[in-house]
């Protein structure tokens, strides 16, 4: 039987894309879920990687998405939420909608993924099933700048514990709660240093730290319900 297929949403790049290219590496079959088309998506295809397309910024467009994946793949080993939109609060009349964008890509998508697609990892043949869920340091610190993206990754990081009690023990859910892990094409040198400065480690580690946590999950067939911290001890400055 071959090897069921891990799906990635958001994995067009940065750590999405790292994450989707190490298990191809490690021998897995991967979906990533994309938003615009980019010339980068061509070297991912090279590697065999299905990419989606995947809009959630409505339920309808998630619901669309979730047909089109059961269409593509009759099981799959793993599901990683990592679409995420890290949108600064709004003002005035755009701070509702901000809102709700951000709480349709962070906890409307991941709750009607896990919901519809369960049939989807109990099919999955191999003795592991896993749901991980990109959340934040910042669900448990809240952010003076981005409050919506805060409460959204930690209703997020709630829906880990409820989805882990629901599915267990044939299907593991967790989190992982990263901190700064890869600046933005914008940030210059003084809002790295600043950055660095935020946690007890001092570093911009890049993504392999995100699949070593990913990939501790995945080989792991004792935890569930858990929000693994991959903050550089943000907590201890
Ligand atoms: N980078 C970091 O330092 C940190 C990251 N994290 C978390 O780790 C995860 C990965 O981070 P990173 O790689 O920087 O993420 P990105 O900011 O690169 O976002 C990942 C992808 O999410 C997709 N996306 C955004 N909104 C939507 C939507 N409405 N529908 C569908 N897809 C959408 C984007 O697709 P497209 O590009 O096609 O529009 C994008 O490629 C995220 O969950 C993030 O919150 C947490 C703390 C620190
Ligand atoms: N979807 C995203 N979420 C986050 C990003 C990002 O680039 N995309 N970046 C961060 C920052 O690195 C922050 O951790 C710096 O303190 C947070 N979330």
């Amino acid at each position: 039987m071959s090897a069921s297929p891990i799906l990635i949403t958001g994995g067009a790049q940065r750590l999405g894309r790292h994450c989707a290219e190490r298990l191809v590496d490690d021998g897995h079959p991967v979906i990533v879920s994309y938003r615009r088309e980019r010339p980068e998506l061509e070297a991912l295809r090279s590697r065999g990687i299905v990419t989606l397309l995947a809009d959630f910024a409505t339920e309808a467009g998630i619901l669309d998405f979730i047909a089109r994946l059961k269409q593509q793949t009759p099981s799959l080993r793993a599901i990683v939420h990592n679409a995420s939109d890290w949108a600064p609060d709004g003002h005035d009349e755009t701070a509702g909608a901000t809102f709700e964008r951000l709480f349709r890509v962070h906890m409307l998508a991941p709750y009607l993924i896990n919901l519809h697609c369960r049939e989807l990892l109990e099919a999955c043949g191999e003795p592991q099933r896993d749901i991980v869920h990109m959340t934040d340091y910042v669900a448990r610190k809240g952010s003076k700048k981005h409050a919506a993206y805060a409460a959204t990754k930690a209703g997020l990081e709630n829906l880990t514990l409820s989805f882990a009690a629901l599915y267990a023990p044939r299907i593991q859910v967790n989190a992982i709660a990263p901190a700064l892990i890869m600046l933005g094409e914008d940030d210059d040198e003084t809002y790295a240093e600043q950055a660095r400065a935020k946690s007890a480690m001092g570093m911009v580690p890049g993504p392999g730290v995100i699949y070593q946590s990913l990939r501790y999950l995945l080989d792991n067939r004792y935890v569930t319900g858990i929000t693994l911290p991959v903050d550089g001890g943000r907590h201890l400055r």
